[in-house]
């Protein structure tokens, strides 16, 4: 779904003179997400409308049908309700007359038609309802659909930035914005527009000179319409920026719980939620000012036109010049304009608050997985697991590089343990290694083949990082087993658990394999996590495994059955260790030892602890320890 939007440029409107638009990258994607949008110059705030629009027409496209049938049905829904004060008009102005003079069949006639028109204005709404209700829910579920499956695709560095938060809030947030809109304001916005645009035509058709006297008032409301347009989208774009930091702070302050608790950090994240609280809430206060000034505004117009017609329409009636059956249905619908106009008024509100949340949905959408996917992918069925670093050189942000040149080589079945200083550039290596992120220079490639020409597929089942949190999910201990393969039998789950040493202690857990990891007695601890990620890379099988050991240190009887596991999911494989513990060092042929993103020493355990270099006397300082 990664490349499926691609928004024009659109390039035709001269960029603004005060604020020149520097190039695409200053406005697509997320980029304007926390620009104020007194700060958007107008072509950018245009640029950012017309992404929402293009991305809710495509929304739209596969229910163009439906849609069609749906204003079909609100069209004769309408033609039905408004005909009700055309045929009291009828009735009083020559139904009534003929019945005096002994005729029935016109009134008998107005009151079937009066009828027919109740029926079929009903059983239009409940139609009404059924079909657009089915279409927004659908447009939702493809929009969460597609939100979901582009955020999971997106890059982890993007990932890094935009935060957890974020997602949520575009996810929630932004599509209920949407759902409000497409319950509420859609209907709004078709029944009061047919409705006004059908009682002018009847106004004008009943009595013109009256008609126009009544139209004039769609003059200041259209002003106070474009007021409200300007206000209010600044006031919801704020609106969607401050909820979004509010759940961020709110998704952070949660994560971070046992930290929180630890540090006592309570007070300080209740000031910082409170900042962003108050922010929100003013955000919404806002907008309801605009509300409050507009709704009443456009009825206040509404009710001062309404007057001057009934003062121009008896003066009419008085000079003959009209009959009080035409003043009486004028007035019925002038009556009942307000009330589309209120539904207008509520559907802009709606509208406006939906644009801006589309305009960061599809902010979110147009951005492209920096790791991606290539289009014509080298296939690599059975890897042997030879590694090479060719000149690869890696910055995370523009400023530092955090790898200058890079080159290394790993023959097919080598373990190599990485240590060095914290910051040294480990985990760097490794992720560069499972392609978390590009080289920014040269190229790092599994069995010859650069990883950035594998396809997903391929890449996976060659190599695979456990890392250091042993992440599990919800579901059972042999769910997060088989997640290593999940066309593995149940056989092969087990068989892999046992391989690893961790059956044992998963036979013992309440319900043995299928027990709930979320549940309690489900819980697992820091060792067993571990040895569940063992198995679940056991199961896997790949070519090449890459562990980044996990700095807690575990309590000595789960160090040793780590320590077995280990060796059982090394054997026959590529194994990269950023080893924390030189306890892990033993069982590699080769350690590496980094510093400032380079090799400074390199070579067998025991040569390299005989020496004099670093890592003798990193083994030395922890041998001492230990004693
Ligand atoms: N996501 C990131 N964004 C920006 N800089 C990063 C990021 N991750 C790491 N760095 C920087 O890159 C450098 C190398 O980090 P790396 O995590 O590779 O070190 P390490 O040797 O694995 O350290 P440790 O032993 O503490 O895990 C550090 O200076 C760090 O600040």
């Amino acid at each position: 779904m990664s490349a499926e939007i691609h928004y024009g440029g659109g390039n035709n409107e001269p960029p603004d003179q005060a604020k020149p638009l520097l190039d695409d990258r200053s406005w697509r994607g997320v980029a304007t997400e926390d620009t104020d949008s007194d700060d958007l110059t107008r072509t950018v705030g245009v640029r950012l409308q017309a992404r929402s629009r293009k991305l809710l027409g495509m929304l739209l496209r596969p229910h163009r049908k439906l849609a069609l049938v749906v204003l079909l049905v609100v069209i004769v829904e309408q033609v039905a309700a408004l005909s009700g004060p055309l045929l009291i008009a009828y009735a009083i102005d020559t139904a009534v007359p003929a019945l005096l003079s002994g005729n029935r069949a016109p009134l008998t006639f107005a009151l079937l038609a009066y009828l027919a028109a109740g029926i079929a204005s009903a059983a239009t709404r409940a139609l009404f309802t059924a079909i657009s209700g089915r279409i927004s829910q659908d447009l939702l579920l493809d929009l969460r659909g597609r939100v979901f499956n582009h955020s999971q695709s997106l890059s982890l560095s993007f990932h890094e930035k935009y935060t957890s938060g974020r997602i949520i809030s575009r996810m929630t947030s932004d599509l209920d914005t949407l759902g409000e809109l497409l319950a509420q304001g859609v209907d709004n916005l078709v029944s009061g527009l047919l409705s006004v645009v059908v009682m002018s035509v009847a106004l004008i058709i009943l009595d013109a000179p009256l008609g126009l006297i009544a139209l004039v008032a769609f003059v200041p409301i259209f002003f106070l319409t474009r007021w409200f347009q300007r206000t209010s989208l600044t006031i919801y774009r704020r609106t969607r920026t401050s909820i979004a930091a509010l759940i961020v702070q709110f998704a952070e302050s949660m994560n971070g719980l046992r930290a929180v608790v630890a540090f006592r950090r309570e007070s300080r994240n209740e000031k910082i939620f409170r900042i962003e609280n108050d922010a929100y809430a003013k955000s919404n206060g806002d907008g309801l000012i605009a509300m409050a000034v507009f709704t009443p505004g456009v009825r206040l117009i509404g009710n001062l036109s309404l007057a001057i017609v009934m003062v121009f329409g008896a003066m009419r009636v008085i000079d003959g010049a009209t009959e009080i059956g035409v003043l009486t249905a004028f007035l019925l619908y002038l009556r009942r304009i307000y009330d589309p106009l209120d539904e207008l008024a509520m559907f802009y509100n709606s509208f406006q608050s939906a644009s801006a949340a589309l305009e960061k949905l599809s902010g979110l959408l147009e951005e492209e997985p920096q790791v991606a996917e290539p289009a014509n992918p080298v296939e690599l069925t059975d890897p042997r697991g030879l590694v090479v670093f060719e000149q690869a050189r890696f910055s995370y942000t523009s400023d530092t590089e955090v790898l200058p040149v890079f080159d290394l080589t790993l023959p097919a079945g080598q373990t190599v343990a990485i240590v060095g200083a914290t910051g040294a550039g480990k985990s760097t290596v490794a992720k560069l290694l499972a392609r978390f992120y590009d080289p920014t220079h040269g190229r790092v490639m599994l069995d010859g083949i650069a990883l950035s020409e594998l396809s997903t597929a391929d890449l996976r089942r060659g190599i695979v990082m456990v890392t250091q949190e042993s992440f599990l999910f919800s579901g059972s201990v042999a769910d997060n087993i088989a997640l290593g393969r999940p066309e593995a039998t149940r056989a092969e789950i087990e068989n892999a658990a046992e391989h690893i040493g961790a059956a044992t202690f998963i036979r013992k857990l309440p319900d043995g394999f299928d027990t709930d990891v979320r549940k309690r007695g489900g819980r697992l601890s820091a060792g067993q996590r571990q040895l569940v990620a063992f198995a679940r890379a056991f199961l896997a099988d790949p070519a090449v495994l890459i562990l980044d050991e996990a700095t807690a240190s575990l309590d000595i009887p789960s160090e040793q059955a780590v320590q077995a596991a280990l060796k059982q999911v090394l054997r026959g494989r590529t194994a990269v260790i950023i080893a924390h513990r030189l306890s892990t060092v033993s069982i590699a042929d080769r350690v590496l030892v980094m510093e400032g993103g380079a090799i400074v020493e390199d070579g067998k355990p025991d040569d390299l602890i005989a020496g004099s270099g670093r890592f003798a006397g990193l083994h030395t300082a922890w041998k001492d320890s230990l004693v």
